[in-house]
């Protein structure tokens, strides 16, 4: 797909300055020519630029340049069109270590899906959210927000994942937790209550386990997509948390799985205590049990990783960025990922240095350091498989819904 490099003359006089244009997938770095040069037309062999007038004599410059390819900013291997088929709601769970550009990613490709006709929610559960910074307008406030500037519907959620937490906490105390073991030791039931403090009942529901947090928003937004008038979301794309958020988050279930199943063995042993209690003092106990609030919770919890495994609806995109310790841990987060049994089809590879004709030393070591970290990505076993998406570090910040937009035609193709 790349253009291998090219040369070409032009009219062009004095002045040589170094120039780059763009046009649909490629950006040009041109050396000895004169700027600014108008792209016209470009395709995969042809290319024509406009001549610049000198402003003086009004006679077109004269001189010779060479216009270097580039390859593509992004080759085309997104497969957007198939991301983009059919009006089945799917979910696109954009994730990885932090700093890379996943939330540049995740708004983008909602971004992308808006104007290619889906109804399109994109959702932050990051704690540290910066969908609000990325499309330069505040989605605060765990409400569905329209972004502005786009002609399709585009709605961003940011869900404060320990606001989710708190409602938790005070549900479970309201509901049991705590409040059971204070119960049973008014009761005088020590006993038991032993039994629960080793379980460790109280501090679960008061501590809730990492990961807890952002699946709790997840599972909210799950709630909210799941009601008839959120129906026409064809696409919901979620700006996840870093790496080992996401990997605690799968592994809940577990977790959840193993207290409970202690917890229900005495669950009987409770029921029993209590209703004796009860004929004997006629107290009515109408407390819901702590365990029924952790299995409800299990159940959520179960939902948001089956959610997260089902392979009709559901893909997992990695983010990255081109150094050893980026790849290295993607391909860890894969790992894990394919022992939860969640999809991932694709790597994109963000902030690539683009090629320059004349590099500085700097960029020169920092491209090579750069490509020496993607070669690593064809021998590991873990990644190699994956479409491999290649992004270039752009020289502005991407910011607002043009620059996202901008973004995604790089990407997402
Ligand atoms: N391809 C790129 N070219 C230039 N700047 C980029 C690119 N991708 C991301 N950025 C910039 O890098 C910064 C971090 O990006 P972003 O917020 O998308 O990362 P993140 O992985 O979501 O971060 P966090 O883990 O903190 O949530 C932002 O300032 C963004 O504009």
């Amino acid at each position: 797909m790349a253009i291998s490099t090219v040369s070409a003359s032009l009219s062009v006089h004095r002045f040589p300055v170094k120039a780059s244009a763009s046009m649909g997938s490629f950006v040009f770095h041109i050396s000895k020519a004169k700027t600014p040069l108008t792209l016209l037309k470009i395709n995969r062999r042809s290319f024509s630029f406009a001549p610049v007038t000198n402003p003086t004599t009004r006679t077109p410059y004269t001189t010779q340049f060479q216009v270097r390819s580039v390859a593509a900013t992004a080759e085309a291997v997104a497969g957007f069109d198939e991301m983009s088929v059919g009006t089945q709601r799917k979910y696109y769970m954009l994730g990885g270590k932090g700093g890379v550009g996943k939330t540049s990613c995740a708004a983008s490709l909602a971004v992308k899906f808006a104007n290619h006709g889906h109804p399109t929610i994109v959702v932050s559960t990051d704690p540290a959210h910066s969908l609000s910074d990325s499309f330069a307008q505040d989605l605060t406030g765990g409400m569905l927000v329209p972004v502005d500037g786009l002609e399709s519907p585009l709605f961003a959620l940011e869900i404060n994942p320990e606001k989710a937490r708190e409602e938790f906490r005070t549900a479970s105390q309201k509901n049991g937790g705590t409040g059971v073991k204070d119960f049973m030791d008014s009761m005088g039931l020590g006993m038991l209550v032993d039994q629960l403090g080793e379980l460790k009942l109280g501090e679960l529901l008061d501590t809730p386990p990492p990961g807890l947090d952002e699946a709790l928003a997840i599972s909210k937004v799950m709630q909210f997509v799941e009601a008839p008038e959120y129906s026409m979301f064809t696409r919901i794309v979620f700006d996840t948390a870093p790496t080992g958020h996401t990997l605690r988050l799968l592994s809940l279930p577990d977790f959840l799985d193993a207290s409970i199943g202690k917890i229900l063995k005495l669950k009987q042993k409770l029921a029993s205590a209590t209703s004796a209690i009860k004929s004997v003092f006629g107290k009515e106990e109408k407390q819901e049990d702590a365990s029924d609030k952790l299995e409800k919770l299990r159940e959520r919890m179960k939902k948001v990783r089956d959610l997260f495994r089902d392979t009709d609806s559901t893909e997992f995109v990695i983010v990255t960025i081109p150094t050893v310790m980026a790849i290295s841990e993607s391909s860890r987060l894969h790992s894990s990922l394919k022992k939860e049994s969640v999809p991932v089809k694709r790597l994109i590879v963000n902030q690539i240095l683009p090629p320059s004709a004349s590099d500085c030393k700097f960029c020169a070591m920092k491209r090579k350091d750069q490509n020496r970290a993607i070669e690593m990505i064809g021998d590991d076993p873990e990644l190699s498989g994956l479409r491999l998406i290649k992004a270039p570090l752009v020289d502005v910040e991407i910011r607002g819904v043009p620059a996202l937009k901008f973004m995604a035609d790089m990407v997402w193709k």
